[in-house]
């Protein structure tokens, strides 16, 4: 990968590529009538291949229910999504399942680590039902923990674990790689380790790549950030430099 995808027609240049995400006019409510709560009011969005996108927002502006529906572990209530020629909204629960093992790696805020497992077993475990994995090996040391192949989660800090879960969601070489607030967990300084091991899986692997964050210093990394505030999204920025996570701070 090189620098990142043509972002040429966001500036008025040649037309990039297609999108391989795209949603249009989607909706996720909650209950009805008065009581209803609006997560999502017509959302339209496009992300390109190989990108590396932040979803920013405060508590509650949708940005977990549209990462959820991006990588097929929710469903709208109305609208589109679509990944490349995978139609999303439609897909019955088989094909979602699909979609998530064949394409999606996932990253959470709470790193879900199996105790008993060593490290490298942990990583291991989702090479198994993967298509084209690298091995575990090279996953964990994309996330520069090379040297703790051998240990188990409870030895390790909360910074070093979070890494473990970036290496296991990308052994799979994902197209995708969809995080949920993963640095919410972790002070400023280990938080930085954890969005390297993210950008260098985007680089490297060249998985198109949404983190999800209400921290404002970690849209600096970002090729293009999409500002959410109840529901919608209400602003897209481009970054003219993005900015490596060591010269972020928060
Ligand atoms: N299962 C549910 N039932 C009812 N309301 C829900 C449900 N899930 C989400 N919501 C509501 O939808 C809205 C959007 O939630 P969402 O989790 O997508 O926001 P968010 O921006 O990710 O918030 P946070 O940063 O706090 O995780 C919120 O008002 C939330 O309370």
């Amino acid at each position: 990968m090189g620098e990142g995808p043509d972002t040429g027609a966001r500036h008025g240049g040649p037309a990039p590529s297609p999108p391989v995400f795209v949603a249009r006019k989607l909706c996720k409510s909650y209950g009805t009538g008065e009581a209803a709560v609006y997560a999502l009011r017509d959302v339209d969005l496009d992300i390109y291949s190989g990108e590396f996108v932040v979803l920013l927002g405060p508590s509650g502006s949708g940005k977990s229910t549209l990462l959820n529906i991006l990588g097929g572990l929710d469903a709208p209530t109305s609208g589109q999504a679509t990944w490349r020629d995978h139609e999303l909204t439609g897909s019955t629960e088989a094909q979602l399942t699909a979609y998530r093992r064949d394409h999606v790696g996932f990253v959470f805020q709470f790193y879900n680590l199996i105790p008993s497992l060593t490290v490298r077993e942990n990583v291991q475990l989702v090479a198994e039902i993967a298509r084209e994995p690298m091995a575990p090996e090279e996953a964990l040391s994309l996330v520069g923990l090379s040297h703790r192949l051998d240990h188990f989660p409870s030895q390790l800090s909360g910074g070093e674990q979070q890494r473990v879960a970036v290496a296991r969601a990308i052994v799979k070489r994902p197209d995708a790689l969809l995080c949920d607030e993963p640095t919410g967990a972790l002070d400023a300084e280990t938080g930085k380790l954890v969005l390297a091991a993210i950008a260098r899986a985007n680089r490297e692997v060249g998985s198109t790549t949404v983190v999800i964050t209400h921290n404002t210093a970690i849209a600096g990394m970002a090729h293009r950030v999409l500002r959410l505030s109840g529901g919608r999204i209400v602003g897209i920025d481009v970054n003219p430099r993005r900015m490596a996570p060591e010269e972020l701070s928060w």
